[in-house]
């Protein structure tokens, strides 16, 4: 079995990739970085090295390279013959593989192949088919495409090398709707370290909403105070409580919206709490904070829980407090935070929180217009 996977980096290697092959699947990694695919196609294995209570170490082997930007032809004839095509290159890189997979999907022969996008997005895998789908609507009935929700810390590693150290947690929840219904449905791939779920909304909201909105409202907070790691960050009382009050707001919106046991799920905040406090694992509020105006968009860690918990006549003031850190990132090796900070100088607080979070109207913009109206001084 052959899978296909755009993005190499972190989750590419340390998570999809692994999970991949453990399920028996050779991969061919797409990516757009000449050195990272040379280092694929030369090398015969790579090691994903775990940290954490319950680390082990895996070997990857089976696998080879392309890089699209070089060869987008042989990236297409990949598509053409692959099993399952995945992706990990950011929300905003969909656009950019969209043309590459329509172009495999048109020189596809046989049964239809399984799209799956694996980034931190609701909706991904639909955005992505949409994108394919852009101009050659008669492709459709040649891929089927999954939602998925994928969660494993991964933090910045060696650019030179292929080896990934990772946390020892993961979880991939795969949405089965799009390979059930009809009698010519097409069977979910075996991948048994995923786990296909009939409803894919209460996990990768609980997910985003929990691991990333937490990890988020960490980072910031701790750009903000001068604070290098995410662990360290933690160790701040300010910081912590400033956590703690914006998982207590993204929790009580989904208990009451999807009726988790409020006991089990403040047993998955406090290991996500855990999980950012690890000590092996080097990350940065730097990575976590990364494209903030992707972070501060509509349906996004902060906005998208913070909207509707004022839609049910809720405070989500913790939630403002996290968005109105995030104003101060200015990382200089991030082009969304240069953007980021000419917006809040450039506009009036109002267009800028319905330019940079979709919100013009309603219980929240007077809130978010506060903060941002604080945050120019
Ligand atoms: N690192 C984590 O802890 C983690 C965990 C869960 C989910 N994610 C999600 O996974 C996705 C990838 O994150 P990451 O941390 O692996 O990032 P990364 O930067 O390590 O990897 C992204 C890779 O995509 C490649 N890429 C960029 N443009 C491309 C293109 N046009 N075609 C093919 N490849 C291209 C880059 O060269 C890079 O190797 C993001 O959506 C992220 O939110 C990350
Ligand atoms: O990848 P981003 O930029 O959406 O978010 C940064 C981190 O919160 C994220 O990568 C987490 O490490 C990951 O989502 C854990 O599963």
């Amino acid at each position: 079995m052959r899978a296909v996977h755009f993005g190499a980096g972190n989750i590419g290697r340390g998570f999809v990739g692994l999970i991949l092959h453990r399920a028996g699947y050779d991969v061919t990694f797409v990516d757009v970085n000449p050195e990272l695919i040379g280092m694929l196609q030369q090398a015969d294995a790579y090691q994903v090295r775990e940290v954490g209570p319950d680390a082990r170490i895996h070997t990857v082997t089976g696998f080879t390279g392309i890089d699209s930007s070089a060869d987008p032809d042989a990236a297409a004839r990949a598509v053409a013959e692959a099993d399952v095509v995945t992706c990990a290159v950011g929300p905003t890189v969909l656009r950019f593989i969209a043309p590459v997979i329509r172009a495999g999907l048109a020189l596809r022969d046989g049964d239809p192949v399984t799209v799956m996008a694996c980034e931190n997005a609701i909706g991904a895998s639909d955005t992505l088919r949409e994108l394919v789908l852009d101009g050659a609507p008669e492709l459709a009935d040649r891929a089927v495409f999954a939602n998925t929700a994928v969660d494993r810390i991964i933090p910045p590693q060696d650019p030179h090398g292929l080896d990934v150290v990772v946390e020892d947690f993961f979880e991939w929840s795969i949405d089965r709707g799009p390979f059930a219904g009809t009698s010519s449905a097409v069977a979910a791939p075996t991948i048994p370290d995923a786990h296909f779920v009939d409803d894919l909304a209460p996990f990768i909201e609980r997910k985003l909403f929990t691991v990333n909105t937490g990890h988020a409202t960490t980072a910031y907070a701790g750009y903000a105070a001068g604070i290098e790691t995410i662990a360290e960050a933690l160790q701040s009382p300010e910081i912590r409580a400033a956590v703690e009050a914006s998982l207590a707001d993204t929790s009580r919106l989904l208990v009451a919206k999807f009726g988790f046991d409020p006991d089990e799920h403040a047993a998955y905040v406090a290991r996500a709490i855990a999980r950012f406090e690890n000590p092996a694992l080097p990350d940065t509020c730097e990575r976590i904070g990364r494209q903030p105006l992707r972070k501060l968009s509509r349906h996004e860690r902060f906005v998208q829980p913070a909207a509707e918990l004022a839609e049910r006549g809720e405070s989500a003031d913790a939630l403002v407090a996290a968005y109105a850190s995030a104003l101060r990132f200015d990382a200089e090796s991030d082009e969304q935070a240069a953007e980021l900070q000419r917006l809040l100088a450039e506009l009036d607080p109002a267009a800028f929180v319905a330019e940079v979070s979709g919100i013009d109207g309603g219980p929240l913009q007077a809130q978010l217009v506060g903060v941002v109206q604080a945050a120019k001084g």
